[in-house]
Order: structure tokens, then C-alpha cells, then sequence
């Protein structure tokens, strides 16, 4: 379970948001909306570690986790809007690379579980490709399996269908739906209406929901 309480993020002067408390319960799917700017990319930072917070607290299944400080963690699995992928890697290294470094995971081990995690999301024949060569819900597809290689408590999408056809975007929310029943706790920034209506259990309104 997620909670964040009164958190407050300001740049400079700029207040963006204030006293934002919001719990998400383990195996939820909630999307979050709201217009440009408001503050919804910023929010999904801190909560992965990439952002601080002004005050306010976090709490991970109940143990308390610094928003002060940004922070190295494979809790929070981040899939960025431009996927974020390394261009000189293939595929298969893509999603090998961070167990490797990051936890320390034997080779054998990482490649194992990278191309288990590339056959459940339909991409066992693109291992030796480069992002370059991918669709673009192709490369969605493979930042979410180097998401899952570090078995994250939660994942978080920014805009996970911006740029993708119909067809990817049904992909991805089927492999939210998937997600969902392995009980993976899921954040999802999105504008796209019918799409959080396909995934969602809650949707958070940041406009309406947020002090600022
Ligand atoms: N590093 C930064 N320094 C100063 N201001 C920033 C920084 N990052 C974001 N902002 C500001 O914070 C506000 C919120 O930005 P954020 O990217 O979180 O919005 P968003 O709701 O995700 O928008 P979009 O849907 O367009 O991605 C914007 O006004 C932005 O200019």
C-alpha cells in the first residue's frame, strides 16, 4: 500500500501542489488526470525517488520512506512517456542491465528472468533488436518488462499510450488488467478518458483533488 500525507512540492515560488494525501491500496489501479502543467509528472517523481518533496510524508506498506531526499530504489518501477530505453542496448539487455548492476543479480539469472518477462508481454522475437527497430508499443511493451525485472511494490506510467494506436493502447491496458490480477499495485498518469476507464478502479482528479 502506498500513502502519501500533505505532501508539498514548490519550485522556487511556484507552489504545485499542497497537502496532496492520497492512499492506494495494494493491487489498485488508479489513474490520475488533469490538464498540462498541473503537476501529475512531478508527483509520480517523488514517489519514485527521482523528485524531492518540500514536506509531507510517504509510506510504503507502512514503513516510512523519505521524500526529502531523492532516492535509488527498485520499490517504485517508473515508465517514463519516452520510454527511456538505452539506444545501444538490444532488448534483452535492456531489461538484463538493471538487476545486474543495480541488484547484483547473477547474469544467468537476469537473462532468464528478462526473456520470462519478454515472452509474458509477446516480445521473445525482439530480444536481439534495438529500440530503433521497435514500434512505439513495442518499446512500451519492453519499458514495462525492465520495469517488472526489479520486481517493483508498484508501477507508475506517465502517459502510457501517448503516441500508440488503438490497437497497442488495448496492449497495454491488457497488460495493466494482467498486472491488476498478479495484485501489482499500479499509478497511471493519463489524459486518455476511455482508456482510464478501461484499467481504473479510481481515477484521481489532480484538479480538483489538490490544494494548491
Ligand atoms: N525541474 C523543474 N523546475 C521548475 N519547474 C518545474 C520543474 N519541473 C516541472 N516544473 C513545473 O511544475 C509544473 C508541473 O509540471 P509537471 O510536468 O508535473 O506537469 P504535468 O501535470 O505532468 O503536465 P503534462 O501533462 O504536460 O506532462 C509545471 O508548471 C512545470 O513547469
Amino acid at each position: 500500500m502506498l500513502e502519501l500525507k500533505n505532501l508539498t512540492k514548490q519550485y522556487d515560488t511556484n507552489m504545485i501542489f499542497k497537502n496532496l494525501n492520497l492512499t492506494v491500496p495494494d493491487g489498485e489501479v488508479l489513474s490520475i488526470v488533469g490538464p498540462s502543467g498541473i503537476g501529475k509528472t512531478t508527483l509520480l517523481k517523488i514517489v519514485a525517488g527521482l523528485e524531492t518533496a518540500n514536506a509531507g510524508e510517504m509510506f510504503l506498506d507502512n514503513k516510512a520512506v523519505s521524500v526529502s531526499e531523492e532516492r535509488n530504489t527498485a520499490d517504485i518501477g517508473l515508465i517514463f512517456q519516452d520510454f527511456n530505453l538505452f539506444p545501444n542496448y538490444t532488448v534483452l539487455d535492456n531489461v538484463m542491465l538493471a538487476p545486474i548492476t543495480v541488484q547484483k543479480m547473477a547474469k544467468d539469472q537476469a537473462k532468464k528472468l528478462a526473456r520470462e518477462l519478454l515472452h509474458s508481454l509477446g516480445l521473445s522475437d525482439k530480444e536481439k533488436l534495438f529500440p530503433y527497430q521497435l514500434s512505439g508499443g513495442q518499446k512500451q511493451r519492453v519499458a514495462i518488462a525492465r520495469a517488472l525485472a526489479m520486481q517493483p511494490q508498484i508501477l507508475a506510467y506517465d502517459e502510457p499510450t501517448s503516441g500508440l494506436d488503438e490497437q497497442s493502447t488495448y496492449q497495454v491496458a491488457e497488460i495493466i488488467k494482467d498486472l491488476k490480477k498478479k495484485n501489482v499495485t499500479q499509478l497511471v498518469i493519463t489524459h486518455d478518458e476511455p482508456f482510464a476507464k478501461m484499467i481504473s478502479d479510481r481515477v484521481f482528479d489532480f484538479a480538483t483533488e489538490v490544494e494548491r
